[in-house]
């Protein structure tokens, strides 16, 4: 086992039926199969992992969940029921926040009426309440332990993983039972990961069921309870932290059982012969005489 600690540690695996169930979900785009038979429990109070590289499918698993495309094989269901979602406003409304890696934030606007971007607080005759929107913004990002001292400066200005952190307290403040989370470290460095990692875990113990889609294994199991992998539309592998070590994490993101059949391929080539090139996706790249027709 690894002796990386995470944030996760700290968690419970709580035994509660799950707030969003996908039962054998399969999605056509015309002939392309972008997923198939994918079947995934989120629970309350648990971060739910989805990694996978290009083309594994995590894009369209979100867009099913987030009401921007409909399954075409297989049951959605959300608290036990069975849904549907026509448009991501349904999905909103059943409790299902997602926050996209190119945020729905004005940059422009100031951090407080971002906060409130599509939920403005009014007074009588419709004006806007910007003294309350104010303070409760900041009584908000105060909790979440965010700490952005002028709230009146535009969101654009702020760095990409605090963009993440206001993204993740507004929807936890207007009532998220789960959220999605769309590759939140992908752009950034170590440290500002580190810090949307930190709210992630927040987001789960305010009680919240977390799907965190990452191509990062390092970063998914600093804070993960539950592991699913895609490949090529399916789950290659859907386990619990306790069940499985960073290693394997890391090893079967980077296509263990494939990089074992190749390697049974190339038994017999002068390993002298053979170039292992480690790819920034994490992807091991085999250059070998048998590509050159030599040998
Ligand atoms: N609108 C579409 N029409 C046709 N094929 C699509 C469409 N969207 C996705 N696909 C195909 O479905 C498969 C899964 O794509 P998807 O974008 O869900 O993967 P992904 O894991 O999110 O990859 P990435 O990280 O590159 O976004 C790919 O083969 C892709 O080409």
């Amino acid at each position: 086992m690894s002796t990386t600690t995470g944030f996760a540690e700290e968690a419970t695996t709580s035994p509660t039926s799950p707030i969003v169930y996908l039962d054998d979900v399969g999605k056509s785009y015309g002939n392309v199969h972008a997923l198939r038979g994918v079947t995934l429990a989120v629970r309350q109070g648990e971060i739910t992992c989805v990694l996978g590289d290009n083309g594994a499918g995590k894009s369209t698993l979100i867009k099913i969940i987030a009401g921007l495309h409909e399954h075409t094989d297989g049951v959605l269901s959300v608290n036990g029921e069975e849904r549907r979602f026509s448009s991501p406003r349904e999905s909103l409304d059943s409790g299902i926040a997602t926050v996209y890696q190119d945020l729905a934030l004005a940059p422009l606007m100031s951090v407080w009426r971002n906060f409130f971007l599509g939920n403005e607080i009014t007074k009588a005759f419709g004006t806007m309440d910007a003294t309350r929107m104010k303070r409760i913004a900041n009584e908000e990002l105060t909790k979440m332990g965010i700490s952005i001292p002028n709230l009146e400066q535009p969101v654009g200005m702020l760095s990409g993983g605090q963009r993440q952190c206001i993204a993740i307290a507004r929807a936890i403040y207007f009532g998220a039972k789960v959220l999605i989370l769309d590759e939140p470290t992908a752009a950034l460095g170590v440290k500002q990961s580190g810090v949307v990692l930190k709210y992630i875990v927040k987001a789960r113990d305010a009680g919240l069921g977390v799907v965190f889609i990452t191509h990062n294994p390092h970063h998914a199991y600093l804070v993960g309870n539950h592991f699913v992998v895609l490949k090529l539309g399916r789950v290659s592998l859907d386990t619990h932290r306790a069940d499985i070590s960073l290693e394997q994490l890391t090893n079967e993101m980077a296509g263990g059982s494939e990089l074992e059949a190749l390697s049974h391929e190339l038994r017999g080539v002068d390993p002298e012969l053979v170039v292992e090139r480690v790819e920034g996706n994490g992807q091991v790249a085999v250059e070998s005489p048998l590509d050159k027709g030599a040998g």
